[in-house]
């Protein structure tokens, strides 16, 4: 592996326990999905993710009650849907702020994100969670506001599916990059296939009791720390 000048991480899976997104963030999206359209009902806001959700189902008069109907069957199946992503982060984004949330992260996290910084790599996130859950996160996480060490977020609408080599494409042009001085890491193997396809440098990180995929032809860490990028 060359030293990359920019550093992509996943999310769930890769800075974060699975069961912090599945357990923490989705019930509580769940929960209030209903509210929040009719609450909102007429935004600008609202109006987008029920537009979203209508074109996705190929339904343009699909009802509200059908639309919410959706929005929960794609949280219970985790489908990575752009509508729904962009509300669960309008919703989450009211329970950061109210503490009743918080990102969490593995400790080798801050500590490897610190590093790489000083090392002068430029660190960015790329989730299918919407940008704003991603700021949210990690501004609001469990080991302090980690935001002053990001420098740039990718999501479905700015980026693509993780699983496409054109959304890693789309990623590099956005950081001005070589696509082979640019480092993904992620604990899914598709999204890492899709990386290599593009032309990036992958790692698997492969955590501790976290559900193992198949191998891929990739190398796989089970904590940052064991990657040396000074
Ligand atoms: C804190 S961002 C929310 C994460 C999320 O909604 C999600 O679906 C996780 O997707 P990832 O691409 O990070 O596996
Ligand atoms: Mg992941």
């Amino acid at each position: 592996m060359s030293r990359p000048q920019a550093v992509v991480l996943d999310i769930e899976g890769t800075t974060s326990p699975l069961s912090a997104v599945h357990d923490q963030l989705f019930p509580y999206a769940r929960a209030r999905v209903a509210d929040w359209l009719s609450g909102h009902r007429g935004t600008p806001e609202a109006t987008e993710v029920v537009e979203g959700v209508r074109a996705e189902l190929g339904q343009p008069g699909a009802s509200e009650a059908e639309v919410v109907a959706a929005l929960v069957g794609w949280i219970d199946q985790d489908v990575k849907a752009r509508p729904l992503k962009q509300l669960q982060g309008l919703i989450w984004h009211s329970g950061f702020q109210a503490g009743e949330l918080r990102g969490q992260v593995y400790s080798d996290v801050p500590v490897a994100l610190k590093s790489w910084q000083a090392a002068g790599l430029g660190l960015h996130i790329y989730s299918s969670g919407s940008v704003a859950a991603q700021r949210d996160w990690f501004r609001h996480s469990d080991h302090g506001d980690l935001s002053g060490q990001l420098s740039g977020h990718f999501d479905l609408t700015t980026a693509g599916p993780k699983r496409e080599a054109a959304s890693y494409r789309r990623i590099s042009e956005a950081l001005g990059v070589p696509a082979g001085a640019t480092l993904f890491l992620s604990d899914v193997t598709a999204e890492l296939d899709a990386a290599v396809e593009a032309g990036w440098q992958a790692v698997g990180v492969r955590r501790p009791g976290e559900a193992h995929g198949p191998d891929g032809d990739h190398r796989w860490i089970t904590e940052f720390g064991e990657l040396d990028l000074s």
